[in-house]
């Protein structure tokens, strides 16, 4: 097997090493005005931000349900300088570890808080994420294969609105285009419904244009059941929980026009056992779906189709590392056990499956194009 090197976050001025030393001091910064956090739990964050910025990566030292589980994830890292590991693995632990900081684990006031709500809460109800979801009552008015189009450019573009990103990025938001693939080339993977699994990453505005997806999926009769899966406690910002399932799908089923028919479709689906949603440990794994453990991997042998959604899904289906930008998805994605698809906004390092002649002239332009966000692809392989 070809293996490249992973991406890192010790080089100054590379893409990792800004997360870290420009992202994640405005993020904290961010999560202390939003929360009236003790001098204890402000104090282990800039301890945090010392630690992956200068230190050494120490053991978790916290008695949560999960921390055999992550001391296994990291026993090969511990003690080694943060700026020597990879970007998947720092970036990880460093949100694992943020969360025992805020005392999500522990008991007290702040004790299952996710610290990220306020702001997943801010942009569901924001103008931008408003006016997406009403120009969803254009959806009646179009052909099939338009609403089928329509429908994958929204869940798209919809992981361009992610609250991690907007953080350490100047990007402006633009959205110059798809650079591989299209709408067509992801509905040709559906045949016979069968069970379609759905690995969600944001909350808020994406999760809905999620939603929507999967409402298509299940109405078009190319599901017959769908399985959405989603990070089982808070992580890397906005990442979807089974918390914010529910509250992305009151606040559609609360809304009038489309949406709100969209809301009630899917809270029906759910009741209707149509639609389950799970949330495997091993998503907040700092470790390739390569690595994945044996019931998960049973449970997509089992898909007709699998839609991994987003950035960081995508850094970890295809291996987060220098691979040629051209070399084919099917190759980077031949450990999956089954049809797959991919739809993603590029906001990291990582890329395959493009073109030659794309590559040239994305290479050609002044733009970091991998990580403004103003890229989009969808990729299949069945
Ligand atoms: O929400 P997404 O699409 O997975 O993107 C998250 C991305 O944002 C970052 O956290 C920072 O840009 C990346 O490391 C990560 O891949």
């Amino acid at each position: 097997m070809v293996v490249a090197p992973w991406i890192g976050i010790g080089e100054p001025g590379s893409f990792g090493w800004r997360v870290f030393h420009e992202r994640h001091p405005v993020m904290i910064e961010r999560l202390c005005s939003a929360h009236p956090f003790g001098p204890d739990v402000r104090d282990g964050l800039s301890a945090l931000l010392r630690e992956s910025t200068e230190g050494d990566v120490a053991p978790l030292d916290d008695d949560a349900p999960d921390h055999q589980v992550w001391a296994e994830w990291a026993a090969d890292q511990l003690g080694r300088p943060w700026a020597e590991t990879s970007f998947l693995f720092a970036e990880s632990y460093f949100f694992r570890k943020l969360l025992a900081v805020t005392g999500f684990f522990a008991p007290g006031p702040w004790r299952g808080v996710d610290p990220f709500t306020p702001m997943k809460r801010a942009e569901l109800h924001n103008d931008a994420t408003a006016e997406t979801l009403k120009a969803l009552d254009e959806l009646p008015h179009l052909d099939g294969a338009e609403r089928d189009a329509a429908v994958v450019q929204a869940a798209v573009w919809g992981n361009q609105a992610d609250l991690a990103f907007q953080l350490s990025t100047d990007a402006g938001g633009g959205t110059s285009g798809l650079i591989s693939g299209s709408p067509e080339e992801f509905w040709s993977l559906f045949g016979e419904p069968g069970a379609v699994h759905l690995v969600a990453d944001n909350a808020a505005g994406e999760l809905a244009a999620d939603l929507v997806l999967v409402d298509r999926l299940l109405a078009t009769g190319r599901a017959g059941h769908v399985v959405l899966h989603v990070k089982p406690g808070p992580y890397y910002v906005s990442d979807a929980t089974p918390t914010d399932v529910l509250e992305v799908l009151n606040h559609l089923a609360g809304l009038p026009g489309e949406a709100g028919e969209i809301g009630a479709r899917v809270q029906n689906a759910l009741r209707a056992g149509d639609i389950s949603v799970r949330s495997h440990p091993f998503f907040c794994a700092p470790k390739e779906f390569s690595e994945m453990p044996r019931d998960l991997r049973a449970e997509f042998e089992s898909a007709a189709v699998t839609i991994f959604k987003g950035d960081l899904n995508y850094r970890r289906l295809v291996g987060d590392r220098h691979w040629p930008a051209t070399r084919p998805f099917a190759d980077a994605v031949s450990h999956f056990p089954g049809p797959v698809a991919a739809l993603r906004v590029l906001k990291s390092e990582v890329a395959v499956g493009l073109d030659v002649d794309v590559v040239s002239s994305l290479d050609a332009s002044d733009e970091p194009w991998r990580t403004t966000g103003a890229h989009a692809l969808i990729h299949t392989s069945r």
